[in-house]
């Protein structure tokens, strides 16, 4: 069962009151970008959306802004299906079909499959990497691949999201780009499927409906190293979710992961949607009363204005300016 302390004692108040003022004040900076029009349904989205929310491992929860809005994890969802394919397969067999290398590359770049071969993907947050271990997730078809992913989502989250299929039908009709990567993947024998097929799970995934908190869960599960605080028990392997992390930290934020990395600081997760999922682990040193969440945090964003790179303009800057001030850098 979830325990969801709200902002109750003075302590927790003024953080959501500080939470609060920050979001105000980048708000101004969701002007900065637009939401992404290339998946039309997500063109529909408010660009001056903000919203946040923070939860600890004792339940505490912090929230401000436009933190309710449901939206499609994208490429979040690259997290989530990588820790479920390694899961299913293990690491050493997932790793004979995708490397660990960031690509400093947009995240549907085509290039580096022709210029490196055998064409293996460099990483499962880049859309090459991505739809490869679509196709390794467990079940046969593309709708038992898409419902063990969704399973294993509902045992982070304690909730199965549902799949938004106007965003994923929206997706599906211009996924041109998509659909030559996979066809790149077939013919270098780095796709466990037909192109369809595969496609579908890969662009349903991204289409999963969530919200803030889920994200927020997810962050906190991950800096617990697959401990999930509410139910007492180690759902993720410790080993797995090191990986994720360092997953996220060099490859989680496009080909701004490293900068991202050194002005930031944090494991993250971007999706063009607007989500931003972090994950801040319990803090080793600065042991203070005045800073909160010393036991570590998970973090949702929701933005829909994106930069030009993918990532969500004010969820960037909102996410540097927590980071500094309740000093959550792992560095
Ligand atoms: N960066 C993203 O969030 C990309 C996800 C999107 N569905 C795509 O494949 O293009």
């Amino acid at each position: 069962m979830q325990l969801s302390k709200s902002a109750g004692t003075d302590y927790q108040i003024k953080n959501e009151h500080d939470l609060k003022s920050w979001v105000d004040n980048y708000k101004t900076y969701t002007k900065n970008g637009h939401c992404a029009s290339y998946i039309p349904a997500l063109a529909q989205a408010n660009p001056s959306h903000l919203g946040i929310v923070i939860v600890g491992p004792d339940g505490t929860t912090i929230r401000a802004g436009d933190s309710e809005i449901p939206f499609t994890m994208q490429s979040i969802s690259k997290v989530i299906s990588f820790l479920c394919a390694c899961q299913y397969h293990g690491i050493s067999r997932m790793l004979e079909w995708v490397d660990v290398e960031p690509t400093g590359d947009a995240f549907n770049s085509i290039v580096r499959l022709e210029m490196n071969k055998p064409g293996k993907p460099f990483n499962p947050m880049i859309n090459a990497g991505a739809i490869n271990v679509a196709g390794m997730l467990p079940g046969k078809t593309p709708s038992e691949k898409i419902d063990s992913l969704l399973s294993f989502l509902s045992e982070i989250i304690d909730r199965k999201p549902e799949i938004n299929m106007e965003v994923f039908q929206s997706e599906w009709e211009t996924a041109y780009r998509n659909r030559a990567l996979a066809f790149y993947l077939k013919e270098m024998g780095y796709l466990n499927g037909e192109v369809d097929d595969i496609l579908e799970v890969y662009l349903k995934q991204c289409s999963i409906e969530i919200h803030t908190k889920d994200l927020a869960q997810m962050g906190l599960i991950l800096a617990l190293d697959g401990y999930h605080p509410f139910r007492k028990k180690q759902i993720l392997s410790k080993e797995l979710t090191r990986i994720a992390k360092a997953l996220m930290l060099t490859c989680g934020m496009y080909n701004a992961s490293g900068k991202f990395a050194a002005f930031v600081g944090v494991p993250a997760k971007s999706g063009v949607s607007g989500g931003i999922l972090a994950s801040i682990p319990p803090r080793g040193r600065n042991l203070t009363e005045n800073l909160p969440f010393n036991q570590g945090c998970g973090i949702g964003i929701y933005g829909p204005s994106i930069d030009d790179v993918g990532n969500s303009t004010a969820g960037v800057m909102l996410l540097q300016h927590i980071v500094k001030e309740w000093d959550f850098t792992i560095f």
